[in-house]
């Protein structure tokens, strides 16, 4: 297990002179905690796999450098950066039993046999393979067939890291919850440092202790759950995460209010001093804008449509010509299309050129 450092990381597939707009992975330092539950998150295309290939030696990076415990390691193989991998599609022998496949990145590694059929009867214990760890793995199921993959890179306790490329990508639906829930578990009992590379909000906020989230070859936030939805540093996160995501309307910003559409709204806190020149915008998730019947101090909105999740609505709106979603608490029935909307000052965020600006 080490912690991982990324110092000024760059990756760019057009020559190392190319334009930085251009480049995959644009210039990123951060740290990954020992130990830590980590996914990284995005769209497609958005840089999250050249990451990883970076991180376990696939691809030698344009600039900067990667530290292991302190230690460069940007120019080592993979095999000396003593990785762990699990890719989208089972990687397993069909000639071998179940029980040698997870073997097997042991005693490659030399590891004596008493500590194989161990640490081999620990994993199959926590991925339920226990009674299958005799049979020939060819005639299994894909979904079998991963499973055993996701054990062969578990199997290891010494690894720097275990790295996961959308690993559930082929396995059935509710398979693939039980298996996000096991990972985890997993997680907490191997205490190994694992990174999760997905482009699925709900696996990355299930498995992990800590988001990072990329958009267009940036990573634009690294935080827990929490974070990512009560405070997001960019609007990318604000919009990719939660369901809807959060509101971003174009705005005027004075002080401590807000004009949208020719209406006012109360900020928590002040802003006077936003970059000249600057897109302004402000951002609230559906959760924290509440509607109600019309009435003194309320923004007056009209409904368009009601969107019913079953344990929870949003109401679609209308201020003016700007659309946006809001929460229609239970037992609230809107009665024709006219109603008022209650923003929740806290989580009223302000956003210049994207990104979060703190308030005084
Ligand atoms: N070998 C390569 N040569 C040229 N361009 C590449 C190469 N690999 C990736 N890219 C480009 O780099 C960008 C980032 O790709 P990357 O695969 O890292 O994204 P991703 O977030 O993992 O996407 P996906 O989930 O679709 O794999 C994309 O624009 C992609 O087309």
């Amino acid at each position: 297990m080490a912690r991982i450092d990324l110092v000024d990381l760059a990756q760019s597939y057009h020559g190392n002179d190319a334009d930085i707009e251009s480049f995959a992975l644009k210039p990123v330092t951060m740290t990954w905690r020992q130990g830590g539950a980590y996914a990284l998150l995005g769209p497609s295309g958005c840089g999250k796999t050249t990451l990883l290939n970076l991180i376990s030696g696939i691809l030698t990076p344009s600039r900067g450098k990667i530290l292991f415990d302190g230690t460069d390691i940007t120019h080592r193989t993979t095999r000396e950066r003593n990785i762990a991998q699990v890719f989208q599609f089972p990687v397993i022998y069909d000639t071998m039993t179940v029980g040698e496949n997870l073997a097997f990145p042991l005693k490659n590694r030399g590891v004596p046999k008493a500590e194989i059929d161990k640490r081999v009867a620990e994993i199959a214990r926590l991925l339920d393979l226990t009674p299958d760890l005799n049979r020939k793995a060819t005639r299994l199921t894909a979904d079998a067939k991963q499973k055993i993959s996701l054990g062969r890179g578990l199997v290891r306790s010494d690894v720097a890291a275990v790295l996961f490329d959308e690993p559930l990508t082929v396995i059935d639906p509710e398979l693939k919850w039980q298996l996000r829930s096991k990972l985890k578990a997993l997680h907490r009992e191997l205490d190994l440092t694992m990174i999760y590379v997905t482009h699925d909000q709900t696996e990355a906020l299930t498995f992990a202790d800590t988001v990072v989230v990329m958009h267009d070859g940036r990573v634009v936030q690294s935080g827990t759950p929490a974070e990512l939805f009560d405070k997001p540093a960019h609007t990318f996160v604000g919009y990719f995460i939660g369901s809807p995501g959060m509101n971003i309307l174009a705005a005027e910003v004075k002080g401590r209010e807000a004009r949208i559409a020719g209406h006012t709204l109360s900020l928590a806190r002040s802003y006077d001093a936003l970059p000249a020149g600057a897109k302004i915008e402000i951002g609230v998730r559906p959760e924290f804008v509440d509607v109600a019947e019309p009435g003194p101090g309320l923004l007056d909105a009209n409904i368009e449509r009601v969107d019913d999740l079953g344990r929870i609505r949003f109401a679609r709106v209308r201020v003016g010509d700007v659309k946006f979603a809001a929460r229609l608490p239970a037992g609230v029935s809107p009665q024709g299309s006219a109603i008022g909307l209650k923003f929740n000052p806290a989580y009223v965020h302000v956003y210049a050129d994207s990104r979060l600006v703190e308030g005084a």
